[in-house]
């Protein structure tokens, strides 16, 4: 096997294993934090916020303690998608997360600007600082589980958090289409590069069902999620439909109003995430 490996991908391993960073850094001293997945995509807008979103919902119905870190400091979408506004409170030695309405504890760096749409123009290794000082400054007190919300692609955040951060496991999401899919394919590569379990893959946009008759409908033809996931060799979570109510909740802050319940895997996700429940 070893023998078949290119001397960019050896060298790559190499740097990656190497690289400075590469020791995990210790959470705050106020922090138990018994899980900590990442969730991540090969491309933009498949849906990576969106499913992080559900899972923290359907971990917090089922009583679990979940706390979501956003990690995509030039994109965060996760306060507008929970309706939380409020600004992290600096109790001199750290910041507390603000809450969504049923307790779920959020970071982003969209809650410390002025205004939600002030870009944020900053370079690699100032983004990968605010990725890590969410991990070490925040006060996240007890949880069960701590989602990372990470950025499109394998850039500087993904590379912080996998080398950086203690990760349990990660969820990666892609949708139906094959170019998606071949981006989610270097992903996967790096993230087994890094050595972070993959839980495995969720589909979105999947199919819809029409509103007026119920049909389902495979927009994108087919799904090949689980050929896809069984290609390169993980786990396949389930998919998710193409659904307006959903959109319109996220669109309004509202998505811990949504019912999960008839998406079909959806529990199973969720309980793939406990049996990662190892504290
Ligand atoms: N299954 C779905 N049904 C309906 N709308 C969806 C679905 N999944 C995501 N959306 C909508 O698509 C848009 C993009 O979703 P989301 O922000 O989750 O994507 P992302 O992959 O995290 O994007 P980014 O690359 O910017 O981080 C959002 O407006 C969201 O509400």
């Amino acid at each position: 096997m070893n023998q078949n490996k290119t001397t960019a991908q050896k060298d790559r391993e190499e740097k990656a294993s190497t690289a400075p960073g590469v020791e995990k850094i210790p959470g705050g001293e106020l922090n138990r934090i018994k899980n900590v997945v990442a969730i991540m995509s090969g491309k933009g807008g498949v849906g990576k916020s969106t499913v992080t979103g559900l899972l923290a919902v359907s971990l917090q119905r089922k009583g679990y303690k979940v706390g979501i870190l956003d990690a995509d400091i030039t994109g965060p979408s996760i306060p507008r998608m929970f309706g939380v506004k409020n600004r992290p409170e600096n109790i001199g030695f750290g910041l507390m997360p603000p809450e969504s309405s049923s307790g779920i504890r959020i970071m982003s760096l969209n809650l410390l600007l002025e205004n939600e749409d002030d870009p944020v123009i900053w370079r690699g290794p100032l983004i990968a600082n605010a990725v890590k000082q969410f991990w070490t400054d925040v006060i996240w007190g007890d949880l069960d589980f701590l989602l990372i919300d990470l950025p499109p692609g394998t850039g500087d955040a993904p590379l912080t958090v996998m080398q950086s951060l203690p990760v349990d496991g990660l969820v990666i999401v892609s949708s139906p289409q094959d170019l998606v899919m071949m981006v989610v394919k270097k992903a996967i590569n790096m993230t087994r590069m890094m050595g972070v379990p993959i839980l495995g893959l969720v589909e979105n946009y999947s199919y819809l069902i029409c509103p007026k008759c119920g049909e389902k409908i495979n927009i994108f033809g087919e799904s090949r999620g689980s050929k896809a996931a069984e290609q390169v060799q993980i786990p396949y979570l389930g998919s998710l439909p193409l659904d307006y109510k959903l959109a319109e909740l996220c669109d309004s802050g509202s998505i811990e109003m949504y019912d999960s319940d008839g998406i079909k895997g959806m529990g199973e996700w969720v309980k793939d995430l406990e049996r990662l429940k190892k504290k």
